[in-house]
């Protein structure tokens, strides 16, 4: 199979290493057990089409309602008449499997797609498979993925039916964003806001495509490391397979899969602009032995240089750009492979 990366041949001597894996005899017992006893979590499942102007207006408030306590709450929810055509998301899911059936030699190649090259903001290259950084087996994702900007798709090269889709689904779920946006700074208080139309649109948003090939080590690795995302907001779309785990109340519980909702999470800049009143909450995928398993994340963000400042106050984070959020990111990754996120923006 020459699409699959070379986990197993480039990652030889840390695989060795078996007193490593995710909790074993040397390792922590409380991250065993807790690998072991994983609850189930059904989600706020969330219908979108009671915000129709044309319905009632109960309904609508009450559906505002549960988004903005769902966000309080857990920092995840799923949405389901979400307005995203189904043809749309079926031909993303389409072109990304092909995507990823490519040979890895040419995924890995620099000048791929044509996409931009490393910048200062964003220094690594779309395409990432586990990490050459990895110093032990808890570092390394057994995933490959392409991260991609939304602003650089009309330089792609070759498949156009792909340029394309991939437009289409950035606008829709740029437009979906947004208004879950909206909803969500009305539920802070703050009415009639425009900051999320001036700031985000589809061209400062991201895509990132993920794929967790078969694991022969699962019980070792993870599919992708825990994190939070560096954004406003994501909106996920995944398969029936399932593996994603979010933190709830200080333990890990396991995501039921639901193929037909779209899934979307507070990222860390919304949780600073909310005050800390929406929860960006670390999430991480588990590495299967037995099945493959897709996902797609959009991510909604600002201009580089837009300022994230909360309206409430007292600010319990200084204002920073967006810029210098992820530069701070990268930086503390690639000290400590930790990204530290907002603590280092706390006003003490
Ligand atoms: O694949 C998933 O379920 C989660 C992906 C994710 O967390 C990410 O891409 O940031
Ligand atoms: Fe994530």
């Amino acid at each position: 199979m020459d699409f699959e990366p070379p986990f197993q041949e480039n990652y030889k001597t840390l695989l060795k290493n078996k007193s490593d894996k995710l909790g074993d005899e040397n390792g922590d017992r409380q991250q065993q057990s807790q690998l072991m006893l994983i609850e189930h979590c059904e989600l706020p499942l969330i219908d979108l089409s009671h915000l129709k102007i044309r319905g009632s207006s109960v309904a609508r408030a009450k559906c505002k309602q549960d988004i903005v306590e769902a966000a309080g709450k857990w920092g995840f929810f799923q949405i389901v008449n979400h307005g995203v055509p189904t043809e749309t998301l079926e031909s993303m899911k389409h072109e990304q499997t092909k995507l990823f059936r490519l040979p890895f030699q040419k995924k890995a190649e620099l000048s791929f797609l044509n996409l931009p090259s490393p910048s200062s903001s964003s220094p690594t290259k779309s395409y990432r498979w586990a990490n050459p950084q990895a110093t032990c087996l808890k570092q390394l994702p057994w995933s490959e993925a392409f991260h991609i900007p939304l602003a650089s798709i009309s330089r792609m090269k070759g498949n156009e039916n792909f340029r394309v889709t991939m437009e289409t689904y950035g606008m829709a779920l740029a437009n979906l964003a947004a208004s879950i946006a909206v909803i969500l700074a009305e539920g802070l208080g703050v009415k009639g806001t425009d900051y999320f139309e001036e700031n985000c649109m589809s061209s400062t948003c991201f895509l990132r495509m993920n794929r967790y090939p078969l694991c022969p080590l699962a019980s070792q690795v993870f599919g992708l490391m825990p994190h939070t995302d560096t954004d406003f907001l994501t909106v996920l779309c995944q398969d029936k397979v399932g593996g994603l785990q979010l933190m709830e109340g200080g333990r890990w519980v396991s995501v039921n899969p639901n193929p037909n909702a779209l899934l979307v999470n507070i990222g860390d800049l919304f949780e600073a602009w909310s005050n800390g009143v929406y929860k960006s909450v670390k999430h991480r995928v588990m590495a299967s032995q037995e099945v493959e398993r897709f996902s797609m994340a959009f991510f909604y963000c600002p201009f580089n240089h837009t300022s994230i400042e909360s309206p409430l106050k007292p600010a319990l984070y200084r204002s920073f750009s967006f810029e210098e959020y992820t530069v701070q990111v990268h930086r503390d990754v690639q000290a400590t492979g930790d990204k530290v996120g907002l603590s280092r923006f706390l006003i003490q």
